[in-house]
């Protein structure tokens, strides 16, 4: 059924297990994502940047919705990253049930006044909101955030935060980055950090840059034609202890990009003479699903719903 983040994290936090909140840009990565949480009886969020919102559309919305309500699993459709308070509304008019407004790359008070005037209007209409304060690395679709400029959440500043905005779930920079080169090797993740954060605030809190970028993963897309430097994401070990203090959202894209491109680049390797859309894109749902089970399985979502 299709219900708001709230309706899904808030039980989150409290059974202490993570909800993995997926990208969406089309009719099989939506598939791969509620089907494979309702195969694992797992709540999930199916999540659209503005980038898929420009991609896609209403079309790619309404096809989330009808998938999701008709689902066996609770499911939300969630605005990611989501840059304004015009861009929050709009998600809201186009049917989301979650919206994150993104304004950490402002001070502390434009992103105090921004986020304030998204939580009112959204709880107005029943809608729970994301917001974020510090700054990750890496690269976020539209801002490139050198690895200097990144700033970890303070836990004292969260506080603030939280009360003066009424956010319903908070995004914190603890170490991750968005995409596929997310530091040498493995990200350091700062959990100390995250207990703090999870002992002062009581809400869910949501990691972004949390793919994992699977080692199997990043080699079947070199051996499938695909160029790709030293790679490397989140550890599952991280993640999982993450989820004992708080971290309730998950958000992953890159893993399900790498995927997907890993199961139409095998195919058009292996069989040239292909050209049945079915068999391009079939493929791609099913590396897709194998990547979305070892990740709801990692943050101890399965059988919760
Ligand atoms: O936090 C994330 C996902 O991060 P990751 O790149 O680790 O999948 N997102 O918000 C998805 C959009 C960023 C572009 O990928
Ligand atoms: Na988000
Ligand atoms: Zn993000």
């Amino acid at each position: 059924m299709l219900v708001t983040g709230n309706d899904i994290l808030i039980p989150a936090r409290a059974g202490k297990y993570g909800v993995a909140a997926f990208n969406t840009n089309n009719m099989e990565i939506t598939q791969a994502i509620i089907h494979t949480a309702e195969k694992l009886r797992s709540p999930v969020i199916v999540q659209m940047s503005e980038g898929a919102i420009k991609y896609g559309g209403q079309d790619l919305a309404n096809i989330v919705k009808d998938i999701a309500s008709r689902a066996s699993v609770p499911v939300a459709l969630h605005l990611d990253h989501g840059s304004s308070y015009a861009s929050a509304l709009n998600a809201i008019r186009m049917g989301f049930t979650s919206v994150m407004i993104d304004a950490s790359h402002h001070s502390f008070d434009e992103n105090v006044a921004e986020t304030k005037k998204v939580v009112e209007a959204a709880h107005a209409m029943g809608i729970s909101v994301e917001a974020e304060l510090g700054r990750l690395g890496g690269i976020e679709e539209h801002i490139v955030v050198d690895e200097k400029d990144a700033f970890l959440t303070d836990p004292q500043e969260a506080v603030t935060f939280v009360d003066a905005t009424g956010v319903d779930y908070l995004a914190i920079a603890i170490g991750t980055s968005h995409g596929a080169y997310k530091g040498k090797g493995r990200p350091y993740i700062d959990q100390a950090r995250i207990e703090e954060i999870g002992r002062l605030l009581a809400i869910p809190l949501v990691a972004h840059g949390s793919s994992g970028v699977p080692a199997e993963i990043v080699q079947r897309f070199r051996d499938s034609g695909g160029e790709i430097g030293d790679a490397a994401g989140i550890a599952d070990e991280d993640l999982e202890k993450a989820t004992q203090h708080g971290i309730a959202k998950v958000n992953v894209d890159t893993d399900l990009r790498l995927a997907s491109t890993v199961g139409i680049r095998e195919v058009l390797k292996a069989s040239p003479k292909e050209f049945d859309p079915r068999k391009v894109f079939g493929p791609a749902r099913d590396v897709m699903a194998q990547v979305i089970e070892h990740k709801l399985r990692v943050l101890g979502s399965v059988g919760k719903a």
